[in-house]
């Protein structure tokens, strides 16, 4: 008998499902099109969504030799310029060897050396806090941005207008918004000879859009890459990850160095921003929301490291309900819902169905952590779930750890970064800041509304909040937070 292709929603003839991907929440329906496994098509590409836990792993793990190549795609490969960037690379030398870098980088034994970094970048961020509340993604967005940047290239962000920050977000909004918007395909992917429509021609917008875009693209990537050279000509440069890689003889002698290494630091520096915007958003939100929760995880932080100091990583095990917190945080947001694309590199049989050769491989995250045989009440906040005590199998599968990075061999680099940097931002937050439901000028409680607009992160549109110093203690903490550090 034949395989036939996983089930989904019937497409309409040549253009396939084109219109069933919307750009906006679309792991929405592609959790309800099929329980398990959902195939749909745009313009001949095949796209297959997988909303189990079990599917991803069967898949993109287990068969990961051929589930970790990327698309090629014309328009955002091509004529925009980012096929250079990690999450675009083939799966080959390439992005084995910038893997490597990254890994370099941000790899668990060497973040414990970030620590006083991340210290110092999270003070930074509460003393923002305290005098702007109302600004606290820009804060977000210079403590993330500003955090890679002073690691991987020894520059210093001097603002929230600082010019790399505001490259960064032009950039990555120009990558979600615009290129990858939706599923990513354009016309001129799947026909390939559109590339040479002149400019001028009526259709031919994208070229323009592209041309304009690959050197937004361009001097992202090169900017503080050459900021970081020049500095190092000089000798004024701050030991970083790039310096330090370049001083090193014996990997500067590698093939094509310089070339990755100047792509794989734009590609940390551009992965870490609106990914920790969007989970720190949320943990603000549900903090707003849910102030029994974080009344329960204050009590623990005075318990265990008192109001006389800030807590340090040292305290994170003697924290149990701090943790629960950052965990729900994490799977509440779902920050990357429908992972990144993965290529399947050959026809392959999966439980009777055929994937055939080139199909895009999402695995959708956001379906997997609202799961009600794992997640009970899967919609709700609720940090309580992790204390419930579970098997040793149920505890690996109910750890949100282990859905929002991705799967195989494409999973995010940064993953042990995020674990210590958003644990600690979220634990000082919560040791010093209330927060609550704005209030309007006649007294009125606002209920915050949220949109989720961007096609790639699930960041939630900025609400209004009150966030204000938990006491004079906590503030007076706050501040000498600077004079204690520098
Ligand atoms: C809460 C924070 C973050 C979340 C939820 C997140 C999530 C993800 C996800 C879902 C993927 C796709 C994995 C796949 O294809 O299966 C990914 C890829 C990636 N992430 Fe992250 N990420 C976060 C922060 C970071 C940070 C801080 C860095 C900086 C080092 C980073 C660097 C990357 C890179 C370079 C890739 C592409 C990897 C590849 O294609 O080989 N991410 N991330």
């Amino acid at each position: 008998s034949f395989a036939s292709l996983p089930p989904g929603p019937k497409p309409v003839p040549f253009l396939g499902n084109v219109f069933d991907l919307t750009a906006k929440e679309l792991w929405l329906p592609a959790s309800r099109w099929a329980k398990q496994y959902v195939y749909v098509h745009v313009l001949g590409v095949g796209i297959v969504f997988l909303n189990t836990a079990e599917a991803a792993c069967d898949l993109l793990d287990k068969r990961g030799s051929i589930y970790s190549d990327k698309p090629f795609l014309m328009m955002s490969g091509e004529l925009c310029g980012c096929k250079n960037m990690v999450a675009f690379t083939p799966y080959g030398e390439q992005s084995k060897r910038q893997r490597r870098l990254l890994h370099k980088a941000f790899g668990l034994p060497v973040i414990p050396t970030y620590y006083p970094f991340l210290q110092t970048g999270t003070h930074a961020f509460l003393r923002r806090l305290v005098v702007e509340p109302s600004e606290y993604m820009k804060h977000i967005r210079r403590y993330s941005g500003g955090l890679t940047l002073s690691v991987v290239y020894g520059y210093e962000a001097v603002s929230n207008d600082d010019e790399f920050l505001g490259l960064a977000e032009e950039c990555v909004g120009i990558l979600s918004n615009r290129i990858a918007s939706g599923v990513g395909i354009w016309p001129v992917d799947v026909f390939p000879s559109l590339r040479h429509l002149p400019t001028w021609m009526p259709g031919a917008g994208f070229k323009r859009n592209a041309a304009i875009w690959k050197k937004k693209m361009e001097e992202f990537v090169d900017r503080p890459y050459e900021f970081m050279k020049n500095s190092m000509k000089s000798g004024t440069h701050k030991a970083s990850f790039c310096s330090n890689l370049l001083e090193d003889e014996s990997i500067k002698a590698v093939d094509n160095f310089e070339f990755d290494l100047k792509w794989s630091a734009n590609s940390m520096y551009s992965a870490s921003i609106d990914t920790t915007i969007t989970t720190v958003s949320h943990f603000i939100l549900a903090m707003m929301m849910h102030t029994d929760a974080q009344r329960k995880a204050q009590e623990e932080l005075d318990r265990v490291v008192g109001t006389e100091r800030l807590p340090t990583f040292a305290d994170r095990a003697s924290l149990p309900f701090v943790e629960c917190v950052f965990k729900e945080s994490l799977r509440w947001a779902v920050p990357v819902p429908l992972s990144l694309p993965h290529r399947l590199m050959e026809d392959d049989l999966y439980n009777g169905m055929l994937i055939p050769k080139g199909t895009l491989i999402f695995g959708n995250i956001w379906a997997m952590l609202r799961n009600e045989a794992v997640f009970p009440d899967a919609d709700a906040f609720r940090p309580e779930r992790f204390l419930d005590k579970v098997s040793p199998e149920m505890e690996r599968k109910r750890d949100p750890q282990n859905y929002v990075f991705g799967f195989g061999r494409r999973e995010c680099p940064g993953s042990h970064l995020v674990d210590s940097s958003i644990w600690l931002l979220i634990a000082s937050m919560l040791a010093t800041l209330d927060v609550s439901k704005a209030v309007d000028e006649c007294g009125n409680v606002m209920e915050p509304t949220v949109k989720f607009e961007n096609p790639i992160f699930r960041t939630p549109s900025q609400f209004k909040c009150d966030m204000r110093p938990r006491s004079q203690k906590a503030l007076s903490l706050i501040r000498q937070s600077e004079i204690l550090t520098t």
